[in-house]
């Protein structure tokens, strides 16, 4: 079994599954990042809400401009994963560790709240994954892997809630589940579980996740996602944190496991930030001795990515503006599809991206709560005492759900009557909670609730000698269920797209074959749409279905994204794989165009009017060759070859370089042999750089040609420079021997 994974080796996922019943979590509990107290120094830049950098990463595009660095937030980031087959997720949670995700959320498979014991096996799952202590070995092993190859520890996290919540919370402790939803409103309200039952069954929960010190996120979350009106649950929300919270803790959570689950609940084109930052201070007021798990807006997020994406750019100034323990992400496809993976990169991007942005910010802005900000805090935090107030005054919580007070589509005190009331003698499993004899006593540890020890025994399971949560040789694994409904028997299918030779686009699942295409449809939308599937038909998409359809103009047209199926396999050693060009560093060019004060000599040569390619590869503009301090006789067009080649003795130049567009009858590589040939009749041919560019120009024709360097379609100034700065060196080393 692999202990080490390579960075530039597929992880083995058939390895993962081998021997998964004598696999035990190194570690149990949740970890946080690293965050040095004087900030961290990075390629001569200071930041101050950044922790420890990773061994192994993806930096974010742009870092090639600043020396590849790839700053990490202080807080803990979330990808939340949910695709139905763990076993291709395990990949993706690689993609999500290495783009600087270091929390792994996998959602559960469709209803596993109403299923009343634990799922085993590794079955498919639909909308999410079952969980099941076969795949949380399997996840939690790949995440020892991907934790050391990245260098930082990863939180795998799920879900305990539903009719059988206590013994997913022993699972979850059993198998090192790092963290995990635990909120008995979310069974009551959302599931129609029974109230009375599901506060019992929460007391046990959090008692067992304690005891694994497996981190708690609440679920006011949902009530944002639920109500009517995002924005007008902020007093109710304050409120249900509020009930976890002191539930948790009269349970014996420590407050450094209990985290609130907090999203910026409204959008624009509201004026989002006159709801969303009192909201956030105001939480922060009342719950300081607790930790924030910062969310991202899932509930105004519809099928156009980039919306999406700027949205949650903005909830994640607005916990740099507040505070953040842990920044959750949410991919921005979600307003679409089941989150692709990657889009799940995206989302974590887009939080490195914008704390990399604002770092510091609290040192440069400070919040005016003297202006109307002050005012909206204390108004908030007066409506959720009101609330909770007024549910004392009702009965207490079980009444006050009775009474439809939770997820209400008025901003509390206003009412208007529509939340949602679940029936204390009715819902799931209602009438299954049992009274404890007087004398009971269960030999299990972190048990909830009265428990009869006897006199001088410390620990409940002594008294059998070990229980699972002390002993994990007590665990009981069963391995598969049905073994045609396996990760086993989908990996046979997958794996010529995994380990072999075949590839095919993938957004979800392995060789699932989906591809995304993007058009601009000059029409109006009722054809645009029509138009589009029928393109991506005869494109060879299966399937295509239109995922998100802007109107640019109502009668001018529409950007339209389809997704489809590609029907092909692509045999990667039939590709022709052209060698890696690796151009010299940055700085290094420019210290060697200093040194030798490098001229070139340019021009479109023949009878060819074409100089906009030139023009691109000298001005500064794009990037041409004068960014690098390079200087340039300029020629222009039709110029003849001789006429080049004086310039350039005249000058002094060190390169000739020639664009040649027009190849009718070959013309181009006529000119390129001409330039070659007269050099050397002119006896320079040594002391001069000789490059030629070219829409129909390869790389490989410099030696068919006998110039020095040949460039196509694409070139940018560094590659030229790059050609020139060797070729001169070379000639050097050649000189001194
Ligand atoms: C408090 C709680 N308990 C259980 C479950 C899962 O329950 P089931 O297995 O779907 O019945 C959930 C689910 N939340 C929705 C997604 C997570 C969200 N996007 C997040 O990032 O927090 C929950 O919130």
């Amino acid at each position: 079994m692999t202990d080490k994974l390579d960075p530039n080796t597929k992880i083995n996922v058939e390895e993962i599954l081998e021997d998964l019943e004598n696999y035990h979590p190194p570690r149990k509990g949740w970890t946080w990042r690293t965050v040095p107290e004087g900030g961290v120094d990075m390629a001569g830049f200071h930041f101050r809400n950044m922790s420890e950098p990773l061994k192994n990463s993806v930096p974010m595009p742009t870092a090639k401009y600043f020396e590849g660095i790839d700053p990490q937030p202080a807080p803990v980031i979330t990808s939340e994963i949910a695709s139905g087959h763990f076993e291709d997720d395990i990949r993706r949670m690689r993609m999500a560790a290495w783009n600087g995700a270091d929390h792994i959320m996998v959602i559960r498979t469709t209803g596993q709240s109403h299923i009343d014991g634990l799922m085993e096996g590794t079955p498919e799952g639909i909308g999410g994954v079952p969980i099941t202590r076969k795949q949380l070995r399997a996840s939690r092993k790949a995440c020892d892997l991907i934790e050391d190859e990245v260098g930082r520890p990863i939180n795998f996290h799920s879900y305990v809630s539903g009719v059988a919540g206590p013994e997913v919370a022993v699972l979850f402790a059993e198998e090192g589940v790092n963290g995990a939803h635990q909120d008995p409103q979310y069974n009551v309200l959302y599931r129609n579980i029974n109230a009375y039952r599901s506060y019992v069954d929460a007391g046990e929960a959090k008692k067992v996740m304690t005891g694994a010190r497996i981190f708690q996120i609440d679920g006011a979350h949902n009530a944002n996602a639920t109500a009517r009106q995002g924005w007008k649950v902020m007093p109710e929300l304050m409120v249900q944190h509020g009930l976890n919270s002191a539930f948790s803790v009269m349970v014996g959570m420590p407050k450094d496991l209990i985290g609130l689950s907090t999203v910026p609940p409204s959008a624009p084109p509201t004026p989002k930030l006159w709801f969303d930052l009192p909201y956030a201070v105001a939480l922060r007021d009342f719950f300081s001795e607790y930790k924030m798990r910062a969310q991202q807006n899932t509930r105004y997020i519809e099928s156009d990515i980039n919306e999406a994406i700027r949205l949650h750019v903005i909830d994640t100034m607005i916990s740099m503006l507040t505070s953040a323990d842990i920044q959750s992400t949410i991919t921005p496809d979600e307003g679409r599809n089941l989150p692709w993976h990657y889009n799940s990169v995206r989302g974590v991007q887009t939080v490195k991206q914008t704390w990399a942005a604002l770092d510091g910010i609290k040192e440069l802005l400070t919040l005016n709560r003297e202006g109307p900000l002050g005012g909206m805090v204390r108004d908030l935090k007066e409506r959720a005492i009101g609330f909770l107030t007024e549910m004392l005054h009702a009965g207490g919580y079980f009444a006050a759900v009775e009474q439809g007070f939770f997820v209400d589509s008025a901003e509390f005190p206003e009412r208007n009557h529509d939340g949602i009331a679940r029936d204390g003698d009715g819902g799931i499993s209602v009438g299954t909670v049992i009274e404890r004899d007087p004398d009971y006593l269960a030999p299990v540890c972190d048990h909830f609730g009265n428990n009869n020890l006897p006199a001088g025994v410390d620990k409940a399971c002594d008294l059998v000698g070990g229980c699972t949560l002390c002993d994990p040789e007590k665990i009981v694994y069963i391995d598969e269920l049905d073994p045609e409904d396996s990760a086993h028997k989908r990996l046979e299918r997958t794996r010529e797209y995994r380990s072999g030779n075949l590839l095919r686009p993938e957004a979800e699942w392995a060789g699932d074959g989906v591809a995304l295409v993007e058009l601009m449809i000059p029409e109006r939308a009722e054809i645009a749409v029509e138009a589009a599937l029928e393109m991506a038909k005869r494109m060879g998409l299966s399937d295509p279905e239109v995922v998100n359809l802007q109107v640019l103009q109502p009668a001018e047209g529409c950007f339209v994204e389809v997704k489809g199926h590609v029907g092909f396999d692509v045999d990667k050693t039939e590709l022709t794989i052209p060698e890696k060009i690796e151009l010299l560093p940055e700085e290094e060019l420019r210290q060697f165009v200093t040194d030798h004060e490098i001229t070139v000599v340019a021009g479109t040569v023949g009878e060819d009017e074409h100089s906009v390619g030139m023009r691109e590869i000298l001005d500064i503009k794009h990037g041409g060759l004068e960014k690098y301090g390079v200087k340039y006789h300029y020629l222009g067009t039709s110029v003849p070859v001789e006429k080049m080649v004086d310039a350039a003795i005249e000058s002094g130049s060190d390169a000739i370089l020639i664009s040649t567009v027009i190849s009718h009858n070959e013309v181009h590589r006529t000119m390129m042999k001409k330039l070659a040939e007269l050099t050397k009749e002119r006896g320079i041919r040594d002391e001069k750089v000789l490059i030629a560019g070219g829409t129909q120009v390869s790389r490989d024709m410099a030696a068919e040609t006998g110039l020095d360097a040949t460039f196509g379609r694409g070139t940018k100034g560094i590659d030229v420079l790059d050609a020139i700065v060797r070729t001169m060196r070379g000639r050097e080393q050649e000189k001194v021997g």
